[in-house]
């Protein structure tokens, strides 16, 4: 099931997706499990990020995946595990031990094909709980973009990706294939630069011009917009 929903501005939409984290996970573990998460790069993500307040969730019992990498040396500011560790994993007290990154340019793979299927290991054989994905401009979501071959694998649910249009170029990136075995996908965008993928994605696009098309959830798939990012919608 798809449904979209629309805030005024980013900070609203920004204020609203940490609010709906927390109160998921919350939920998660009040049915005895312990959450998974698969956390995006991007704007409004990391906006959402700081925003997070801890609630009522055991930050010490949840699991942080993330739905793609920069592939550049660990710790680097370019990478998105460290902008979601400063946004709110440290602040928050999330333990290493729970921090599933993705693998780092600087640890010794001889490819980046051979990192991400080194991490294809480490993700959970059961579903994840909740994805959050942004979209870009030309409607990628992870590091999965237009016109490229990883958007199309149907086997590895880890992949490698060199050129990417968005800097840096070389990166890591699950594949639809772990991205749809999720429970619950919510696509976050924000802004007018983004209103035609979105417009695309929920309309009339394909899902080599516009890959966020191809993300769903097998509970639900929420697009939660700002009226910037909706503004194209019919
Ligand atoms: O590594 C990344 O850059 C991402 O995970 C990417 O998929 C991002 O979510 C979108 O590009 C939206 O990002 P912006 O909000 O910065 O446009």
């Amino acid at each position: 099931m798809s449904s979209t929903e629309i805030w005024s501005d980013a900070d609203a939409l920004a204020d609203a997706i940490a609010q709906r984290i927390v109160a998921r996970l919350a939920e998660v573990q009040r049915s005895g499990r312990t959450p998974s998460i698969v956390l995006t790069g991007g704007t409004i993500a990391i906006a959402a990020y700081e925003r997070i307040q801890p609630g009522e969730v055991d930050w010490t019992d949840v699991d942080v995946y993330w739905g793609d990498e920069r592939f550049v040396p660990a710790g680097h500011a370019d990478r998105n595990d460290q902008q979601a560790r400063d946004a709110f994993l440290s602040r928050l007290g999330v333990p290493g031990s729970r921090l599933h990154t993705m693998p780092a340019s600087d640890e010794g793979f001889p490819s980046i094909g051979a990192a991400a299927d080194a991490h294809a290991s480490v993700l959970p054989d059961g579903p994840f709980d909740l994805v959050l994905l942004g979209v870009g401009p030309d409607g990628h979501i992870a590091s999965l973009f237009p016109g490229f071959a990883q958007l199309h694998e149907t086997e590895r649910r880890v992949v490698g990706v060199e050129g990417s249009p968005k800097p840096p170029p070389e990166r890591i990136s699950l594949t639809l294939p772990a991205v749809n075995h999720a429970r619950s996908v919510w696509l976050v965008v924000s802004g007018d630069g983004k209103a035609e993928a979105v417009a695309r994605a929920l309309g009339d696009g394909t899902l080599d011009d516009t890959p966020a098309r191809g993300a769903h959830g097998t509970d639900e798939t929420v697009w939660l917009l700002d009226q910037a990012a909706a503004s194209h919608l019919p």
